[in-house]
């Protein structure tokens, strides 16, 4: 069944200027699909306009219906209850979703206390396995402490904890390994696909790096200047490229992916 039905989406700033040019794709309930393209093809806002979180100024057009929900024009009431519910999101900069001046156990109570209903000493027992399930240690210290006294890449985990705790049907992610350091990418990528798979939770999984779309989807969508170039089953594309940009990307993850067999093999 259709979770995400994007028609015609096309979305233009205060003076005209066309962002995201008739953009239409399709997720189907527990199935994976990468928006790929280069800084600047229009992924963000995108994911943006899927969320109804548009800068202000901005205006989409076309149609995107979310678990049956028409968020184009959408009040903002409506919205407040589909996000979360049935999207939620990770992005590239877990700072976006923390509250700096609260303590991490007490986000994370807040979505799920709300989701489950349950309080006190209950709730706080639901926080500690949140955060185990993302693989946090020391979920005690973790708890307590405020965004800017742990790392980055654990602060990655805390959002996506806070995004799990909803039991979203979409999970949007967001060049989500992007800010990390490289020895963590590779773990919350893999954390990330556990997770999903476990859930059988959709996702939309945005990022700039073939190799990294390849590992967590099954379908994807390649952009540019706002536009899809090329859609189909990831193996296919990577495999067989049949447009001129998505060849070029293609070959520039290879080219990538060689330099670094080269030097592993010094
Ligand atoms: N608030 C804004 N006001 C005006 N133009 C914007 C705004 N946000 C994005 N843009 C422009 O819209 C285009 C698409 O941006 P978008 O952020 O969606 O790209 P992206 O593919 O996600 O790239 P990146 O990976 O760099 O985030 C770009 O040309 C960008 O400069």
């Amino acid at each position: 069944m259709t979770l995400l039905d994007v028609r015609g989406l096309t979305v233009r700033t205060g003076d005209g200027r066309t962002l995201v040019d008739d953009l239409s794709f399709t997720v189907a309930g527990g199935e994976r699909l990468g928006l790929i393209g280069e800084s600047g093809s229009g992924k963000s806002l995108t994911t943006l306009a899927v969320l109804g979180l548009l800068p202000d100024g901005m205006t989409a057009t076309g149609s995107v219906e979310l678990a049956g929900t028409q968020i184009i024009g959408a009040p903002e009431k409506r919205l407040t209850t589909v996000r979360g519910r049935d999207a939620a999101v990770v992005f590239q900069e877990p700072l976006t979703a923390l509250d700096p001046l609260m303590r991490v156990g007490r986000q994370i109570a807040e979505p799920l206390g709300r989701r489950t209903g349950l309080k006190g000493k209950d709730l706080r027992r639901a926080v500690a396995h949140a955060l185990a399930q993302v693989r946090l240690p020391d979920p005690e210290r973790i708890t307590r402490a405020f965004p800017h006294e742990i790392s980055g890449g654990q602060r990655q985990r805390v959002a996506l904890a806070m995004a799990l705790a909803c039991e979203p049907k979409l999970l949007i992610a967001d060049e989500p390994t992007t800010a990390l350091d490289v020895s963590v990418q590779a773990e919350m990528l893999e954390l990330i696909d556990t997770l999903v798979r476990e859930r059988e939770m959709a996702v939309l999984f945005v990022s700039h790096d073939l190799a990294v779309v390849a590992k967590v989807t099954d379908r994807a969508l390649v952009l540019k200047d706002g536009r899809a170039v090329e859609e189909g089953p990831v193996d296919a594309i990577v495999g067989a490229p049949r447009e001129e940009y998505t060849k070029t990307l293609v070959a520039s993850a290879r080219r990538l992916e060689s330099a670094l067999d080269l030097r592993s093999a010094r």
